[in-house]
């Protein structure tokens, strides 16, 4: 039988060319045909079904991840996969596993901080899965003040050890993926002990479970911390606990490429910066903004669909009602959303190339722009994971009922992705170090330092204080050199009153603690500039493709505009726009959503999701909502009886008992 397609009506409107769409969505052809054919691999392959996850039991569903984690493996060593291609696998996949840990932050914290001696001896060991590794900073006393952990790593000089030890209730290890079950070896972050001396946290590598019957070695008690938010969702990772009694390890196998200890039991600093026992942080919080656009897009892209063929009043004459869609206020709420997934993915893409620039200077010893690198991908973690995490929750709203079903994928799309507001950084302490980065360069303004890179704006310092906004029609705002303006007049005037502020006090700590509330909207600001910059830049490229560009361009307008409507207290206040020009943003604004309309079905199409990875009724990609939507209610075990369970003992007894009274 031929399949109808219900969104066909949506898809003959569009007026840009998808597939040329699609290859700008993942960044090249080759990785649109690496990313279709991975994700066709894992939509065809039983073990990886995942329909059944909110109904698994906590030991069921941890099983089947340790299931498709051993099949992913296999199929990587059979297929002879690439590393971007096991990487989308494990994307496809779509179930959080100790995996992410071993191959997201195990191994990069031994490439980054380890020596070379070290790599050699543990990366082979970790590339061919002969170890399992996880990265264990956080304790239950402890996680956003890396420099107050507990845990201590003491030197013994008469045996050539570090001997680990968790002195309080508070020092043990809480929250590490990958550790309470999986993990044979775990990066263990500890103050360092040589001679009595505390030199602060470094990292070590510590062997947790025999790698013959996977029991604990002596002194290390360890578990799992128990059922986290949401049915299914990150309850598949096995976040884990771990104590240690006095568990001695080499000396070698503290990670020595920032500082070593020697064979005496002497502690040296290398000239490389000790931030750089961080560098493992940066490098997954650059990772998370690129999975930003991606779990929006998902979301958005059930949202669209579904809104395009929910209909709710309107109907004249016997005709069809509107098409939820259609409302403003629904495109008010959408199409920001829709805006907000293309422009991470591209802000996304340059943050890959700064940490790729970064990187390739550390390895020569150049460490100038460690600062900007922190400071972009704290703050653009924080901005778009923020967001990301509000998004889904206003797409479940826009889906109405249904989107409070599991089986419409948003409620454990929700839960799955809202810690990453909490991992790899609290976002307001993320925040916080970008005002700090935000300060030092405004303090730094006229003693001849020149601001370059994300702040190389607040070099027109003097300029952006007292320039008026050049909008008289609401077209005016279309003019990528106007929304520029804007955003950074808002963004210097911003920084630039906090410095004001926090000269008032007797010293900068007080300040800082006095004006976090401030110091965190001037970073905002600060980031939101970022996205917006780089979507502009994006578009000064070429990009081939009937319509593609044209389209691109008006969602860059649509996700600048909505954030100057959103944040229009920050610019009227600071007098970067009026109040007339504010309410044009809205005119142009308006204007933009009836000229996406016709479009937005194939812009989610773009995303090249196919119905297995959306795991949404209501975002399926032929439409066809309500007879998928009944056919599943009938799967629930709850319908499995007729007369459910306990019907006998509970139900039956209270009726008869009524019965009894009423008559009485
Ligand atoms: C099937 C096979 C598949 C294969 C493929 C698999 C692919 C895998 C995909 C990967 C997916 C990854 C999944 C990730 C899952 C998430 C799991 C979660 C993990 C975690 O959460 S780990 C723990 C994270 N913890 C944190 O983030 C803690 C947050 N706190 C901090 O970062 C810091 O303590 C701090 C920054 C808040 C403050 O630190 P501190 O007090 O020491 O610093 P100061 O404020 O005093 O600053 C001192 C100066 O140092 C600079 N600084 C701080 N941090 C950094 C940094 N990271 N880099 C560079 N510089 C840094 C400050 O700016 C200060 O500088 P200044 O010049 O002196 O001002
Ligand atoms: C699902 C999940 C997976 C994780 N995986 C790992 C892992 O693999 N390895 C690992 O080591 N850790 C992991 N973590 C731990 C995680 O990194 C920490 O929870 C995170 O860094 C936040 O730290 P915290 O819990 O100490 O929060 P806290 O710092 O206690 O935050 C509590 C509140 O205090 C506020 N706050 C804290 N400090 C300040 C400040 N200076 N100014 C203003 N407000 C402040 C925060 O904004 C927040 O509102 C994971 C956490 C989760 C939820």
């Amino acid at each position: 039988m031929e399949e109808i397609d219900h969104l066909g009506h949506e898809r003959s409107k569009i007026e840009f060319d998808v597939e040329a769409m699609k290859i700008v969505w993942a960044g090249s052809q080759r990785a649109l045909e690496v990313s279709d054919r991975i994700s066709r691999l894992v939509a065809s392959d039983p073990i990886f079904r995942k329909d059944d996850r909110t109904i698994l039991s906590r030991k069921e569903l941890f099983n089947t991840t340790l299931r498709k984690s051993a099949h992913a493996w296999k199929r990587i060593i059979e297929l002879r996969l690439t590393e971007e291609e096991a990487s989308r696998l494990r994307f496809y996949i779509d179930q959080p596993a100790f995996m992410d840990l071993h191959w997201g932050m195990f191994i990069p914290a031994i490439k980054g901080q380890g020596t070379e001696e070290q790599q050699k001896k543990w990366l082979p060991l970790a590339y061919k899965m002969q170890i399992i590794g996880c990265y264990a900073q956080t304790e239950l006393g402890h996680g956003s003040n890396v420099q107050g952990l507990e845990t201590t790593a003491t030197f013994d000089p008469k045996t050539d050890e570090f001997i680990l030890h968790s002195p309080t209730l508070t020092s043990s290890k809480w929250w590490p993926g990958g550790l309470g079950k999986a993990s044979t070896h775990a990066l263990i972050y500890s103050r360092l002990i040589t001679d009595g001396q505390d030199h602060g946290v470094h990292g070590f590598i510590v062997q947790l479970r025999s790698l013959d019957d996977h029991l604990p070695l002596p002194g290390i008690t360890i578990g799992d911390i128990g059922i986290k938010f949401g049915n299914g969702a990150y309850n598949s990772m096995d976040n884990g606990v771990l104590r240690f009694d006095h568990v001695r390890i080499p000396r070698d196998q503290m990670l020595m490429r920032v500082s070593q200890v020697t064979r005496e039991g002497k502690y040296l600093q290398s000239d490389v910066p000790r931030q750089l026992v961080y560098g493992t942080m940066v490098y997954v919080r650059q990772t998370i903004v690129s999975d930003a656009s991606c779990a929006l897009s998902r979301a958005v892209c059930i949202a669209t669909r579904y809104s395009a063929v929910r209909r709710q009043f309107g109907s004249q004459d016997g005709g069809p009602e509107t098409q939820v869609i259609d409302y403003k206020t629904q495109q008010n709420r959408l199409f920001p959303l829709l805006a907000s997934a293309y422009a991470y993915r591209f802000v996304g893409e340059w943050l890959k190339w700064l940490y790729t620039d970064v990187t390739q200077r550390l390895q020569a010893n150049d460490f100038s722009t460690l600062p900007e690198a922190h400071a972009c991908t704290a703050g653009l973690k924080s901005l778009t994971t923020s967001a990301t995490a509000d998004g889904i929750e206003e797409c479940r709203k826009l889906c109405g009922g249904h989107g409070y079903l599991c089986s419409s994928g948003l409620p454990e799309l929700f839960a799955v992705y809202i810690p990453a507001c909490t991992y790899e950084g609290d976002n307001i302490v993320l925040l916080l170090q970008v005002s700090r980065f935000l300060m030092k360069t405004v303090s730094q303004l006229g003693s001849g330092i020149k601001p370059v890179g994300t702040t190389a704006y607040m070099g027109q310092v003097e300029h952006l204080m007292q320039c008026h906004c050049d909008v008289q029609r609401a077209e005016d705002w279309l003019k990528p050199s106007v929304i520029l303006a804007a955003f950074q007049a808002r963004a210097a005037r911003m920084s630039v009153a906090c410095a004001q502020n926090l000269s008032k006090f007797s010293s900068q700590e007080e300040g800082f603690a006095e004006l976090s509330a401030d110091l965190v909207e001037a970073a905002v600001a600060h980031c939101q500039l970022i996205v917006v910059t780089k979507y502009i830049e994006k578009l000064q490229q070429a990009i081939p493709g009937k319509g593609v560009k044209e389209q691109l361009a008006a969602l860059c307008n649509i996700y600048a505009l909505s954030l100057i409507h959103k944040h229009q207290g920050d610019f009227l206040a600071n007098g970067c726009i009026t109040p007339k020009q504010a309410s044009l943003v809205n005119w142009q604004l308006r204007s933009l959503y009836a000229q996406v309309r016709p479009n937005v079905i194939g812009l989610v199409d773009a995303f090249n999701y196919t119905d297995h990875y959306l795991g949404s009724i209501l975002g399926r990609y032929d439409g066809n909502v309500y007879p998928k939507l009944y056919e599943e209610a009938w799967k629930d075990p709850l319908n499995d009886s007729v007369v459910p369970d306990g019907y006998h003992e509970f139900i039956r007894p209270m009726l008869k008992q009524q019965l009894r009274t009423a008559r009485l």
